[in-house]
C-alpha cells in the first residue's frame, strides 16, 4: 500500500512539473516567506498547560476508511482548529486516497499563523519545492517508503530549503535511520502501514530510543481525550490527531480539550 501511494503521488507530481517546471517553481518557493521553525516551536513546552502539542490534520478520507468528512472549506476548518489551541496544522495534499490536494494547503497557509504541514508521500525534490512554494512550513518524510541514503539526501534539501521535517517511523531500525538523516522531529506512527491495525503501545515502547532535543510526536489512533493523555504519559511532545477531529461537530473545543490531556 505505502510503495502504490508514493508511485501515485510520484506521479501526480510529475504531471504538475510538466506544467511547471522544477526551475519555475524553485524560483516562486524561493520568494515564499520564511518557514517558521516548527522544531524549535513543537520543541518547547506549552507555557499555560501540561498538555501535549497537538497537531490537528485535516482529513478528509483515507484507505483505511474511505470518506470521513465532507471538508468545503479546509480553511475555515484550520482557523478553528487553530482558535482550538493547535500548535500546528497538518494538511493531507495526497489525491487520490485523502482526497486532498495542494490547493488545501494553499487555503490553510492563508487562514492560519502557526506552522503547516504537508503531509503527503514526498519522494522527490519536486514534492518539497512544492511544499516550500504553497506556505507549508514542514513536510512529511516517511522512512518506510525511502532507501535511508535517498531520505538523507531529501531531509538535507528540505532543511536548505528553510522547511522542518516530520520524519515518519514505525520500529527502532527506522528511529535509527531518521536520526542518522538529521531528524529533529520524530513521528510514531502507531498505526501499521500494512494492515492499518492499531497498536497505541508501540509508542511507548519506541520512546525510549528518541533522544532528548530530538521532538517526539505520537501519531494516529486518537478518539478521546485519554488516548491523547496517554500518549502524553508515555513522553509525547506532541500528538497528531486525525479522523477526531474532522468527525467532531465542534472542533475548536475538541483541540482545546485534547491540548489539556495530561
Ligand atoms: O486519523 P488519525 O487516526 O487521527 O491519524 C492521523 C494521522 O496520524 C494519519 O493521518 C497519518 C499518519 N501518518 C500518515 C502518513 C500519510 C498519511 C496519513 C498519515
Amino acid at each position: 500500500m505505502l510503495d502504490a501511494l508514493t508511485a501515485g503521488a510520484l506521479e501526480d507530481a510529475a504531471r504538475r512539473r510538466a506544467a511547471l517546471p522544477a526551475d519555475r517553481l524553485e524560483s516562486i518557493a524561493l520568494q515564499t516567506p520564511t518557514p517558521l521553525d516548527a522544531a524549535a516551536i513543537l520543541g518547547t513546552p506549552k507555557p499555560d498547560s501540561d498538555g501535549p502539542h497537538i497537531i490537528a490534520e485535516v482529513k478528509r478520507a483515507s484507505p483505511s476508511k474511505g470518506a470521513l468528512a465532507d471538508i468545503p472549506e479546509p480553511a475555515s476548518l484550520a482557523a478553528r482548529y487553530q482558535a482550538g489551541g493547535a500548535t500546528a496544522i497538518s494538511v493531507l495534499t495526497e489525491e487520490r486516497r485523502f482526497l486532498g490536494s495542494l490547493d488545501d494547503l494553499r487555503a490553510v497557509r492563508a487562514a492560519v499563523s502557526v506552522p503547516v504541514l504537508r503531509k503527503d508521500f514526498i519522494a522527490d525534490e519536486y514534492q518539497l519545492l512544492e511544499a516550500r512554494a504553497f506556505g507549508a512550513d514542514l513536510a512529511l518524510l516517511i522512512v518506510a517508503s525511502l532507501e535511508p541514503a535517498r531520505l538523507a539526501e531529501l531531509h538535507r534539501f528540505a532543511t536548505q530549503l528553510g522547511l522542518s521535517v516530520l520524519v515518519e517511523v514505525h520500529d527502532e531500525h527506522e528511529i535509527d535511520a531518521a536520526l542518522e538523516a538529521g531528524a529533529r522531529i520524530l513521528g510514531v506512527n502507531t498505526r501499521d502501514l500494512k494492515t492499518f491495525t492499531m497498536h497505541p503501545e508501540r509508542f511507548a515502547e519506541l520512546r525510549a530510543r528518541i533522544p532528548d532535543g530530538v521532538v517526539a510526536v505520537a501519531e494516529s489512533g486518537v478518539q478521546s481525550a485519554a488516548d491523547v493523555a496517554r500518549y502524553r504519559r508515555d513522553g509525547a511532545d506532541a500528538v497528531l490527531v486525525g479522523e477526531a477531529l474532522v468527525t467532531d461537530g465542534d472542533p475548536e473545543s475538541r483541540v482545546a480539550e485534547f491540548g489539556r490531556a495530561a
